[in-house]
């Protein structure tokens, strides 16, 4: 463990450098990882994890397009791909990996599947922190390990493949073998994580609850949209409008953020941008505050979560968000951007010029 300073407090984390892959890969070597669904946390992970040379085996309902794309990339059905309840009986660590409402539905069946001294490990504190809400109650005889990774399981995939890593928290909500510690840390550093930070099961959920529908997902949709249309309103062009809101920052400004921080990012832009940026930030934070409060209120209360599971439960609940992910598309904001991401000089390949 390192102690590291972050603005003040001192916090522990994991790194690579005291637990490098070789000592996770002793640390689980005896063991069977069953990743249970395969939807985008699923594949990013099981594939990481097989990459690195851990036993892993993938468990997945038969008949369905998640099933195809593990076959598409490279599982074996009845060789390291199965059906749920299989995989499951076969792992010693079974990483339910389903979506927070599809756990729900087959909690039973899974329970039944674990073994004492099993492992029983997610990415997100949502099961059992709201266990009155989804009846994830785990036996008394297995370890309840959680390794959150933090960012999209396709950007886990394909920042492993550039010999990069996401940071993930972790959590330890029971011990009953006395090795959940080296287990959930072996898992950290073997699904790809490029370090981790120490957490419980609540707080990840609430943090991470907050903060996709604040500042990684909803907030920023919403203030996108709103910059664009009051442009458009006062006669901007979609053009216009889509690159001042959305494509600059993309492409240009939030690289130089992750790389140095906001301040380093506005001394890169000029000196009429930055008193203007410095004028305007607390407007914006005094106006979103009462927001963020009346979000985390719902989260606490476990209103988001009982929403998730009402909607997501439904049969038509994929069908229901991709009508709702397509008028975003359909937006002229991100038609706009659509035409855009087409411009950009990678998707422009110029003929090269005949040789005089
Ligand atoms: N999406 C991410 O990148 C991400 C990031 C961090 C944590 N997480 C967490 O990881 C877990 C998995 O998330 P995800 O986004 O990969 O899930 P997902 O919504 O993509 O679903 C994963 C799989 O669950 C299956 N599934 C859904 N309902 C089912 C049911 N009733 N019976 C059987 N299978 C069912 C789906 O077919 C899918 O293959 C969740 O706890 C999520 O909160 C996800
Ligand atoms: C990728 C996110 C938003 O961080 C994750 O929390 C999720 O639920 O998909
Ligand atoms: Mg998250
Ligand atoms: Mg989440």
């Amino acid at each position: 463990m390192a102690t590291l300073n972050f603005g003040g407090v001192e916090e522990e984390v994991v790194t690579r450098e005291e637990f490098p892959l070789d000592k996770a890969r002793e640390t689980l070597k005896d063991e069977t990882i069953a990743v249970l669904g395969y939807g985008v946390q699923g594949p990013g992970q099981a594939l990481n994890l097989k990459d690195n040379g851990f036993n892993v085996i993938v468990g997945q309902r038969k008949n369905s397009s998640t099933w195809d794309k593990a076959v598409e990339d490279g599982w074996v059905p009845g060789e390291n791909l199965f059906e749920i309840e299989e995989a499951a009986q076969k792992g010693t660590i079974v990483q339910y990996l389903l979506s927070d409402a599809g756990q729900i539905a087959v909690w039973d069946t899974v329970k039944g599947a674990l073994n004492p001294g099993d492992a029983l490990y997610f990415s997100h504190g949502f099961g059992i922190t709201y266990k009155d809400r989804t009846g994830i109650i785990p036996p008394d005889d297995v370890d309840v390990i959680l390794v959150a990774p933090k960012g999209s399981g396709t950007s886990l995939r394909r920042m492993f493949l550039e010999g990069r890593g996401l940071n993930s928290s972790y959590a330890i909500f029971q011990d009953a073998t006395g090795r959940a510690k080296e287990r959930v840390t072996a898992l950290g550093i073997g699904v790809g994580s490029g370090y981790l930070f120490e957490t419980t099961f609540k707080d990840e959920v609430y943090s991470d609850l907050t903060g996709e529908r604040g500042t990684l997902m909803g907030a920023i949709q919403g203030i996108f949209a709103a910059q664009y249309d009051v442009l458009r309103a006062n006669g901007h062009s979609p053009s216009e409008a889509f690159n001042e809101t959305v494509e600059e920052l993309t492409q240009s400004l939030m690289p130089l953020v992750a790389e140095n921080g906001m301040d380093w990012m506005y001394a890169n832009c000029s000196t009429t941008a930055q008193r203007g940026a410095l004028d305007w930030w607390k407007k914006f934070r005094d106006a979103t505050k009462p927001v963020f409060e009346n979000l985390y209120e719902e989260v606490a209360a476990g209103r988001e979560a009982q929403r998730s599971i009402d909607s997501n439960s439904k049969e038509d609940y994929r069908e229901k968000l991709e009508e709702e992910l397509a008028e975003l598309r359909e937006s002229e904001m991100w038609k706009a951007g659509s035409t855009v991401r087409q411009l950009r000089p990678e998707n422009t390949p110029v003929e090269e010029e005949a040789a005089e």
